[in-house]
Parts: C-alpha cells; sequence; structure tokens
C-alpha cells in the first residue's frame, strides 16, 4: 500500500470553527470557565470541535484482548445476604454516584483503580478512575492536577475525554476523587499482543490518529513526554485516543529548562537520545515525535524498537540502528562528556530499514525514519508529518485542527511551590467545571460547600470499589502498583515489606542513583545484567559498561519479575541522575 488506502473513501469528518469572547484575564481560581461540554475559550478566542469524526467501517476490526477484571456479578458464592446488601449499596444511594452502575474493575495504575460503569442518565459506558489519598503527597496531587486541567482542556477525538469529576462530599476534607472518562476496550500494548495480521490500512490509521491528537498537543504548545503504547487507548473499531497526561508539561517561554525538566520520568523505551543523558539543552516537541516513531516501528514490527536496559545502552541501541551521528550533530551536543562519549563510541553504519522492516510499505518506513531522526531538528513536526507522502488522500489540514497555546492563566500554579491545601483548592476548583451550579456559587462568593458534607455518593462509591478491588485479579496481581512519586523524584515512599510489585517500582526508583553512588566494583552482579556487550567495542566502552553494571544489576534484581513479564520496563530517572550517569560514563574516557 502507498498512502492513501481504500478506506480513505470511508472517511466522514466534520469540523466547525468556533468563536468566543470570553474573557480570560482572571486568575486560576477566579476564571468562570463554561461547562468542559460548552465551547471554551483560550487566549485566541477559538476553538475548533469536530463533530463527527471518520466513519472507520471500512477497516476490519482488531482483537482487543479482554482486561482482567471482576465483574460484580460474579458473587454466586456469596452469602445471599451479604450479596443484597452489595448490590443494595452498590446501586441505591443519593447523590450522582446513584448515576453509575460500577461493573467491574478493569485495571490498576499507580493513582488508583479503573472500574467500567454504565452511565444511567445516558446509557453510555465509561470508565471510572478512582484516584484515593491525592494528597498525601503534594508531588502527586499536583501531577493530578495537571493531568485533569489538561484533559479539560484538550478536547479532541484522539485524545481520551473526561466526562465528569464527582463532587467530593466536602470541599476542605476530600481525599478522593473519581473522574469519569469515556471508556475504551484495550490499549495500544494489547493490541501490538493480541494482533499479528494489521493490515498497512491498519498501520497508516493508527499512526495517522496518533499524529493528528499530537498535533492539536503540540500546537497547544503542550509535550506528553509519556507517549507509550500503554499510553494509548484503542477500541476493537481501530479508534485510538492519547491518555495519561500526568507528565505532560506546557512549554511557557519562561520557564527554566532546568524546571521544566526536573520531574522528567518517562519509559526509557520510548525515549528520544536527546533525553538520553542531558544531550541537547533546549528539548522540544521532537521528543513526543521520536516516542511516536518508536510505537510505529513497534507496531509494523510487534516488539519494542529500542528496549534498552539503561541509558546507556538505550543510546548503543538507537546507534545500532540509526548508525552514529554524523559529526554535526555530534558537535551540536552540549554536554561535553556525552560528546565525547558518542564521539568516541565504535563507528556504526545505520542499518537500512528495509531490512530491519522487510514487510513494510517503503513510504511508512521513510517517514519512520523522519520521525527517529538522530538530530531533534531533523523530525518533523506533528503537522509536517501529517503532510507526508505516507499521508497522502488520508491526511487534509482542515480537518487536523491545531489548538491555541494554552492560557498560562491556567498553570500559573506551576510556578510557586504549593501546600496541600492550595492544590486540594485548585483541585476543588477544577472537578466544579463539571459541576457548573456549584461553579456559579463558588464564583460569586456564595459557596456552601466548605462547611458541610454534600450529598455526593462518594462515600458509596468508595465502598464500592473497595470491593471490588478485593476481588480484581484474584490468583494474580491483585496489588496496585505503588505510586510512582513523578514530580518529585528525591521523594520515597518505602514499600510494604512483603509487596513485590511495591518493591519492584520503589528499586527501580532508587536504581540509578544508587548505583551512582557506588563505585562500579561495588556491587556484586552477573554479566546476564551488563548490557550488550559487542564485539570489537573499545576499552571506553567496557569501561562504561562496568559503570553501568552497578545500575543494571541493582535494576534487575529490582525488576526481574516485571523485566519476565512485560516487554516494557518504565523506569524513573531524574534528570539530573541522567545527567550524572552521562557524565559519569562520560568521565571514563577522560
Ligand atoms: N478511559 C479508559 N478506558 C478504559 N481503560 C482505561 C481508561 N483509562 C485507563 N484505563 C486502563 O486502566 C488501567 C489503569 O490506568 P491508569 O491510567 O490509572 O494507570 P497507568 O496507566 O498505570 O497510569 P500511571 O502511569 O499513572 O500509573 C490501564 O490498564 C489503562 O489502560
Amino acid at each position: 500500500m502507498g498512502g492513501g488506502g481504500t478506506f480513505v473513501d470511508g472517511v466522514l469528518r466534520w469540523f466547525q470553527r468556533r468563536h468566543s469572547n470570553e474573557d480570560a484575564i482572571l486568575t486560576d481560581l477566579q476564571k468562570p470557565h463554561n461547562t468542559h461540554l460548552q465551547e471554551r475559550a483560550e487566549d485566541n478566542n477559538q476553538e475548533f470541535t469536530i463533530t463527527e469524526d471518520f466513519d472507520i467501517t471500512g477497516l476490519k476490526l482488531i482483537k482487543v484482548p479482554k482486561r482482567l477484571s471482576f465483574p460484580i456479578s460474579a458473587h454466586s458464592s456469596m452469602d445471599p445476604l451479604k450479596k443484597n446488601a452489595l448490590e443494595t449499596e452498590f446501586f441505591t444511594e443519593y447523590g450522582e454516584a446513584s448515576r453509575y452502575q460500577v461493573q467491574e474493575v478493569i485495571g490498576k495504575g499507580s493513582y488508583g483503580v479503573v472500574g467500567s460503569a454504565v452511565d444511567t442518565h445516558t446509557g453510555e459506558r465509561v470508565a471510572i478512575k478512582k484516584i484515593n489519598d491525592v494528597f498525601d503527597h503534594v508531588s502527586d496531587a499536583t501531577r493530578i492536577l495537571r493531568e485533569i486541567k489538561l484533559l479539560r482542556l484538550l478536547r479532541h477525538p484522539d485524545i481520551v475525554e473526561i466526562k465528569h469529576i464527582m463532587l467530593p462530599p466536602s470541599r476542605r476534607e476530600f481525599k478522593d476523587i473519581y473522574v469519569v472518562f469515556e471508556l475504551m476496550e484495550s490499549d495500544l500494548h494489547q493490541v501490538i499482543k493480541a494482533n499479528n495480521d494489521l493490515t498497512a490500512e491498519h498501520y497508516q490509521f493508527f499512526l495517522y490518529q496518533l499524529m493528528r491528537g499530537l498535533k492539536y498537543i503540540h500546537t497547544a504548545n503542550i509535550f506528553h513526554r509519556d507517549l507509550k503504547p500503554k499510553n494509548i487507548l484503542a477500541n476493537a473499531d481501530c479508534k485510538l485516543k492519547i491518555c495519561d497526561f500526568g507528565l505532560a508539561r506546557v512549554s511557557f517561554n519562561d520557564v527554566p529548562s532546568a524546571i521544566f525538566w526536573t520531574d522528567y520520568v518517562a519509559t526509557r523505551w520510548y525515549r528520544a537520545p536527546e533525553l538520553c543523558g542531558s544531550f541537547f539543552s533546549k528539548y522540544t516537541p521532537a521528543i513526543d515525535i521520536w516516542s511516536i516513531g518508536c510505537i510505529f516501528a513497534e507496531l509494523l514490527s510487534g516488539k519494542p524498537l529500542f528496549p534498552g536496559k539503561n541509558v546507556v545502552h538505550q543510546l548503543d541501541l538507537i546507534t545500532d540502528l540509526l548508525g552514529t551521528p554524523p559529526p554535526e550533530t555530534v558537535a551540536k551536543i552540549r554536554n561535553e562528556k556525552a560528546r565525547r562519549y558518542l564521539s568516541s563510541m565504535r563507528k556504526k553504519q545505520p542499518v537500512p530499514f528495509e531490512k530491519k522492516f522487510p514487510n513494510a510499505d517503503p513510504l511508512a518506513l521513510r517517514l519512520l525514519e523522519r520521525l527517529i531522526a538522530f538530530d531533534p531538528k531533523d523530525r518533523p513536526s506533528a503537522e509536517e508529518a501529517l503532510s507526508d507522502p505516507y499521508f497522502r488522500g488520508l491526511s487534509n489540514a482542515d480537518h487536523e485542527p491545531s489548538r491555541p497555546p494554552i492560557s498560562k492563566l491556567e498553570f500559573e500554579f506551576e510556578k510557586r511551590k504549593l501546600a496541600k491545601e492550595d492544590v486540594r483548592e485548585l483541585i476543588y476548583r477544577e472537578i466544579l467545571e463539571y459541576h457548573p451550579q456549584m461553579l456559579q456559587e463558588y464564583l460569586s462568593g456564595g459557596d456552601q460547600t466548605s462547611g458541610f458534607m454534600y450529598p455526593s455518593g462518594v462515600d458509596r462509591f468508595k465502598r464500592q470499589f473497595a470491593h471490588l478491588e478485593e476481588h480484581y485479579g484474584k490468583g494474580e496481581r491483585s496489588t496496585p502498583l505503588q505510586r510512582q512519586h513523578a514530580s518529585l523524584p528525591r521523594e520515597r515512599v518505602p514499600a510494604p515489606k512483603n509487596d513485590t510489585s511495591s518493591q519492584n517500582n520503589d528499586c527501580e526508583k532508587r536504581t540509578v542513583s544508587t548505583a551512582l553512588q557506588s563505585s562500579p566494583g561495588q556491587s556484586e552482579g552477573s554479566e546476564n545484567s551488563i548490557v550488550g556487550t559487542q564485539n570489537g567495542s573499545n576499552q571506553a566502552n567496557n569501561s562504561a559498561r562496568s559503570l553501568l553494571k552497578s545500575a543494571s544489576i541493582s535494576a534487575s534484581k529490582c525488576v526481574e519479575v516485571k523485566n519476565r513479564n512485560t516487554e516494557e520496563e518504565p523506569i524513573e530517572e531524574a534528570n539530573e541522575e541522567v545527567d550524572d550517569l552521562s557524565q559519569k560514563v562520560a568521565a571514563l574516557h577522560t
């Protein structure tokens, strides 16, 4: 297939451009947003609303593996009285929670549990994410605030939609939040695992949606920063949606990049080379383009493109495919030691993409090469990628909306150090966006919510989720992952002693810094954990590897179980640590 496919004929899209005069010169807490369903305006007072999207019936359905779940109806062995009480508790109570019939727990993340439910008002199936103990760590709460704010402001068919956030019972005391999303059937990670018969049209349509979503995100001046197959939700009808904006950041020119990147913890396998050691001083949206390139390659081949075990291995794998970067690119690297590391690397020739992906459409490969160019400046923007010949016949700029840059006022909170109560207030304010009546009261100063408990129904939900969680994945990994304290990497949560999954996570977090504190010889370890010994690698490379031995040894101990079972190993590294790592690696060459 070359570029446009037959399915293009079935495309039906309509976009409306709307205008608004909403006044944006108010502070974060005062700004009178309309409800999320209404048009809203940002700096440029203009927004596109996609009223109808692809007719994708022309594409063959993909397999979406059933999630490990616990249906409430599976309670047959329970004491009938208890069961009855549970169901009564489940389905009848005051407050808006009675609007949702929770069906099953469909997933767990580090921040909480996700359940599927039916919205009895609309009949729609939804996903409800319960995030508990939101304020235990201000960094987590800030991440959640950022995510719900961004998802309210980003309205696009290729981005998961928050439909509602339940009103907490008490403005000043609430600890948990319940976010209602549109329900998706699976994610791209599962889709890649379950489908080995995807067609050229599938690949093209998948990449098109990702690029279209990314164009919208980037034109809003947002970097997602953690694009990976698990963060792309998918339906059997081939619809994809970008999710998990917890690491996303708005890029304002006046925010020093040191601050911008202090909490960078994204999954290594999809991490652009300029982030594997703080190579370039200024990061650009091209980091997301790189990740999309890696995801696209994974779609084409069915396996991760660069499954690095540590940052140096990551660079080894990247250069194995792309060849060592040309001297002009290396010369631009500001970090002197990183520059020396790359220039002293054994010279490698690029591998022709046709050889690596023998069955792929040549046009797909040409675009892939652009997406994973070593030098970020050689990667196309999402908008440019959309006009690549690969999408000929499918793309149409009129149907690929941009989004005016996000208002700075929305992200004022990023500039100051927030106390727990500040974040709680900001999250509460954000939740009110989904409760227009209460928002009006709040804005007019007649807020009644501070003193008494609203009948929000959240308590009922708590019980429902607690119950489902208890039974979720019985016999499997049934404990939620330990939360990763992404925004403040040095903040550690001691893992419960017997919780292997938590230990894994915590260990991952400690790995790099611990390793850096010890000298190369200090850690015992097997050769298995040392990465990629290559014939002909020079002394420097060996030294680099022996330094990394300590890092990878502690990592492999901690993540052993995970490594066996997943193709993807998220690892957390504070940017300074990454920087440090590259310096230490490079120092061996001096
Ligand atoms: N809208 C949705 N529809 C269907 N499933 C969803 C939806 N949102 C999340 N999920 C699934 O629920 C599970 C948990 O999601 P969640 O975002 O909480 O965790 P996560 O992806 O591990 O995130 P984090 O990186 O923050 O820990 C994942 O398997 C995800 O695919």
